[in-house]
């Protein structure tokens, strides 16, 4: 299977790079303008990205054309002032806060980069998942309500992409009457929304028949304090944005949608560094300090989908470019971490906190070396550092893509964060991913002392949506 999907594209190639669609009412006007502005987003994460210019006001961005009686979508304006403020073209928009300003011969200021970047929502596999992670997550479940059954989520699912694909875009859900106008004066901001499917779904829906192997219950594992309540669920949406308005303006959105035929059953809010806060783009690091993700499987290896999508021929047939996420709510014992010294700290991880390079030496993306051992005879990666534990030389090659977000959820009654890692492993199978390397470290990973987890799911993410599909379709009008 091709790792080139459109999401792929639209966040992994530089200028040149396949086109991406899936707004079906652009103007001449706004397809000549996007041009600049697509290219520019491309190059998102790379350092030319801040030396952009910097972001516009609201009063500047927005208007309504004189005459027209509808107003620009926000993704059409962002365009057309970007596009402008860099070519400083003389567009033919006539009337309006920004017509007036092209008459006077006043470029508009250009939105920043982090506002405009939009992705694709159709394509192979859903957005989300290779899509480099977002600055603000929101994670929810929610349950069938009892009366609703397979024709009920159908519709829902047909609602819910359709308002993803119009979000995504940086436009209203459906068609505006009813927006909360939370997101009005942003650009797509990289806003993706995954749609996933749990074991329940399938009992709740008669679709037993239907439900993949691969949705097997994780085992339990020693180390875990599971709150129920907290885990699972019968439907799982991720959202990831940039800004934090527009990704809470999607999860309300889908929270209206979903009224009277699914409940929310459970909701965690997570973060990760914002876009520009580097001196170039950087691995992200977690809240015990560390750069987290160095060796993630990249999407230029050769079993990069194997690892991480259903094959096109893989089974059951409606989850062809689909994956498996496992979602762990992971405290951290921050107050206990924090009091370490750094050697210790390092020797727990295998790699060294300021720049994330193994201990064997090198620098971040150098692969460890296991076998390498001190003048004193022992591994210099010690037996139990975590990457070690979980590497997939370890593990029988067993291997995740992992794209989190942290959380933090105020102070506990002893005055301890309550703060940690929204986990999220990715992969074909959970049986060649997340469980044999969970079940390792539980048994001998130094890093568990610091962890508790504390809530657990597993979800079924079938493949995107080809144009006109919503998401799930092939399962429920198979
Ligand atoms: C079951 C899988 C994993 C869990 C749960 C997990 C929790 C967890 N990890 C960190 C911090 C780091 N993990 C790192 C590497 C790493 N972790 C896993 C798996 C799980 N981690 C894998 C497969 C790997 C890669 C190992 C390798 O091939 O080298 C690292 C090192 C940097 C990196 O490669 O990302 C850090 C740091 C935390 C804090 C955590 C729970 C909160
Ligand atoms: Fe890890």
């Amino acid at each position: 299977m091709s790792t080139h999907s459109d999401h792929e594209s639209a966040n992994h190639t530089t200028d040149g790079g396949p086109e991406r669609g899936g707004e079906p009412d652009r103007g001449p006007r706004a397809t000549a303008v996007n041009a600049p502005r697509k290219r520019r987003e491309r190059r998102r994460g790379s350092p030319s990205r801040d030396s952009l210019p910097p972001p516009t006001t609201p009063k500047e961005e927005h208007g309504t054309p004189s005459g027209s009686g509808t107003p620009l979508s926000r993704r059409r304006l962002l365009g057309t002032a970007s596009a402008a403020g860099a070519g400083g073209l003389v567009l033919g928009a006539a009337g309006g806060a920004w017509g007036h300003a092209a008459a006077q011969n006043e470029p508009p200021a250009a939105l920043t980069s982090l506002g405009s970047a939009d992705v694709a929502f159709h394509g192979t596999h859903q957005a989300g998942i290779v899509t480099p992670a977002q600055a603000h997550g929101h994670l929810v479940a929610f349950d069938l309500v009892s009366g609703a059954g397979r024709r009920q989520a159908a519709a829902l699912l047909r609602r819910w992409s359709d308002a993803a694909r119009r979000m995504m875009a940086g436009e209203p859900p459906s068609g505006g009457e009813r927006d909360t106008g939370i997101a009005l004066d942003a650009g797509p901001s990289s806003l993706t929304v995954t749609f996933g499917f749990g074991r329940t779904f399938f009992t709740r829906t008669g679709m037993k028949k239907e439900l993949p192997r691969q949705l097997a219950p994780l085992p339990d594992f020693s180390a875990d304090a599971l709150d129920k309540e907290r885990s699972d669920g019968d439907l799982w949406v991720q959202i990831g944005a940039d800004d934090a308005l527009v990704a809470f303006h999607a999860l309300r959105a889908l929270q209206r949608e979903a009224a009277g035929v699914a409940r929310l059953r459970w909701q965690m809010s997570g973060f990760n560094r914002s876009p520009g806060a580097t001196d170039r783009p950087r691995t992200v690091r977690n809240l015990m300090g560390q750069v987290d993700g160095s060796n993630n499987p990249k999407t230029t290896d050769d079993d990069f989908a194997e690892r991480v999508f259903v094959p096109s021929s893989g089974e059951p047939s409606w989850m062809a470019g689909g994956s498996f996420v496992v979602q762990r709510r992971i405290r951290m014992l921050l107050d206990s971490w924090d009091e370490r010294a750094l050697g210790e700290q390092e020797r727990v991880i295998g790699r060294r906190k300021s720049d994330g390079a193994p201990l064997t030496g090198g620098h971040e993306h150098t692969a460890p070396d296991l076998d390498k051992r001190g003048k004193d005879g022992l591994p210099v990666i010690a037996a139990d550092a975590h990457v070690r534990v979980a590497a997939p030389e370890t593990n029988g090659g067993a291997a995740m893509l992992r794209r989190p977000f942290s959380f933090h959820d105020g102070f506990r009654d002893d005055g301890a964060p309550d703060a940690g890692l929204l986990f999220l492993a990715w992969q074909a199978d959970p049986l060649r991913g997340f469980v044999p390397v969970q079940r390792k470290l539980d048994r001998g990973d130094a890093l568990s002392d610091f962890l508790r987890h504390e809530a657990s799911g597993l979800f079924a993410v079938p493949g995107g949506p080809a144009r006109g599909e919503y998401v799930g379709q092939r399962l429920l009008e198979g």
